[in-house]
């Protein structure tokens, strides 16, 4: 083992080299701390290689193929029954658009002088940290090590993939069962139906997006059904059989069984602390895995940290980046009061159409403030785009408001385009905004956001 000296002693260690992890060291080693990375896989984490990317690469796709699928033969582009996915294609430019990240990832650590050390970190002291071997320690240690894939612990959860599965596939399969009910599950069941996958999603509650406000677990079921999307809800499994043919015979609690190809465990993650010989430190970990933090990320050890999914807090690439950023300016630009707010994080589910959220629900209002000062403004309605064609895709918004000024505290909706309407609402929102200033708020025309400042 070696010693520590001038040469392996750093002001900032970093563990994991995910969308947290990249971002505190960049921004610390921009501020002339002495920093080092450690990582042990691909730079970019989850996000860039299982994560955020891929998924939405293949969700571009999906939307392409739904467009084409459902609504341009009614605009009259006739391109429907050539429509077909070259499914090794796109699994080839997307892989290459990710390692085309990973260097420019390898570069914006260069250009900010952070030395990038690649292996498995495991703590050898309170603030000592081991990498094959070799011994490094640091005034400053953060922990990003991120979350992995969970599966239900039932007979059979050994078969099938993850959502690090899905971007390994190079062969789309014929039959999918998709088990889970929240982000990962809605996104995959929308993009293996509109890549003509025969979809099946299980969800063991009575509705999926547990949690998220109703209208939009509302329009994603009634969009759903609309569609011919497979959602079934209450469906627990208890088991899981490999056939002969290769093929899976899934058993639900319910007694009924459902046979598949292929199934997909969406079941939630866990965090990266089982292997870090966390124990050698004082930091606190809860039992399910996630490290105890406070609103400044420290742990519950002197000069350690920890940010993103291994804190359990939002798990959002931004999110991860946030902490990260303001982590390192508290440390190395005396900015001793930052720290990142977690609240109003607005949040875009990949379905089809896309899901928005910021704030509060109006179930999570009504607790918080009385059912008496909540109102609601909410409306659903054919989008323009499908008003020519066959498919009428209805679009679902909901304000959320509070008290005589009647306050926005929530904006929710299931619609197209809702994934990049959602932003800009979600500053008016951060800034307290009133349904008065929606109201003032001038339309831009024909757009479904206008909904959103005309709602009666
Ligand atoms: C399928 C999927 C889709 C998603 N889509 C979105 C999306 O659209 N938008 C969004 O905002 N978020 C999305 N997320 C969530 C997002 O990816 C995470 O919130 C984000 O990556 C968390 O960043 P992090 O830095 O905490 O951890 P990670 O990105 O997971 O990085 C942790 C890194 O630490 C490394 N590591 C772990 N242990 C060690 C160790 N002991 N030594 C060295 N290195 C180690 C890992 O190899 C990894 O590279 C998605 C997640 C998944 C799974
Ligand atoms: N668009 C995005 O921003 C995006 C996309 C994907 C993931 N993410 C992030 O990653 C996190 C993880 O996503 P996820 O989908 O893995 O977790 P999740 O917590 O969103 O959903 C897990 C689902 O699995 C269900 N479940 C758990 N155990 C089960 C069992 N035994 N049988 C059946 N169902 C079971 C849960 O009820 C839940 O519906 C999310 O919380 C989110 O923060 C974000």
């Amino acid at each position: 083992m070696t010693n520590i000296n001038s040469e392996n002693h750093y002001d900032y260690l970093v563990i994991g080299g995910g969308s947290g992890g990249i971002a505190s060291a960049n921004r610390a080693g921009m501020h002339g701390a002495k920093v080092a990375l450690i990582e042990a896989n691909y730079l970019g984490g989850t996000c860039v290689n299982v994560g955020c990317v891929p998924k939405k690469v293949m969700w571009y796709v999906s939307e392409m193929m739904e467009e084409i699928g459902l609504y341009a033969e009614d605009y009259g582009v006739e391109a429907g029954q050539s429509l077909k996915l070259n499914f090794k294609r796109m699994v080839k430019n997307r892989q290459d658009y990710i390692s085309y990240l990973h260097t420019a990832y390898k570069k914006g650590l260069d250009s900010n002088g952070v030395e990038l050390i690649r292996g498995y970190a495991k703590f050898a002291g309170k603030n000592e940290v081991e990498v094959d071997g070799k011994l490094y320690s640091a005034e400053h240690i953060l922990l990003a090590t991120g979350g992995q894939p969970k599966r239900p612990d039932i007979p059979g959860s050994e078969y099938g993939i993850d959502s690090n599965g899905v971007f390994e596939l190079t062969e789309l399969p014929k039959r999918i069962a998709i088990v889970g009910g929240g982000y990962i599950g809605v996104e995959m069941s929308g993009i293996f139906h509109s890549f003509n996958s025969d979809t099946h999603q299980f969800i063991r509650k009575p509705k999926p997006l547990y949690g998220f406000d109703s209208i939009i677990c509302q329009g994603f079921m009634e969009l759903a059904e609309n569609e011919g999307k497979h959602v079934h809800t209450n469906k627990s499994v208890a088991e899981v059989k490999k056939n002969e043919d290769n093929s899976y015979t899934m058993f639900f609690e319910d007694g009924t069984i459902h046979e598949t190809d292929m199934i997909l465990w969406a079941t939630g993650r866990k965090p990266n602390t089982s292997n870090l010989n966390i124990e050698a430190t004082d930091v606190n970990v809860y039992p399910d895995g996630y490290i105890e933090v406070d609103q400044y990320q420290n742990t519950t050890a002197s000069n350690i940290y920890a940010v993103g999914d291994v804190t359990g807090r939002v798990e959002l690439t931004p999110v991860a980046i946030a902490a990260g950023r303001r982590l390192s300016e508290r440390l190395f630009n005396g900015k001793k009061d930052l720290y990142l707010d977690y609240t109003n994080i607005p949040s875009v589910f990949f379905t089809h159409p896309a899901i928005g959220t910021v704030g509060m629900t109006e179930e999570q209002a009504n607790d918080e403030y009385g059912k008496e000062k909540v109102k609601v403004y909410q409306s659903v309605f054919t989008s323009m785009h499908s008003s020519i064609t066959r498919n009428k895709q209805k679009t679902y918004m909901k304000l959320v408001c509070v008290g005589d000024e009647e306050k926005v505290v929530g904006l929710h909706g299931i619609g197209r385009g809702m994934d990049e309407m959602l932003q800009g609402f979600a500053v008016a929102i951060k800034l307290g905004a009133t349904k008065a200033d929606f109201d003032n708020t001038v339309a831009i025309h024909p757009t479904a956001a206008e909904e959103f400042v005309t709602m009666r």
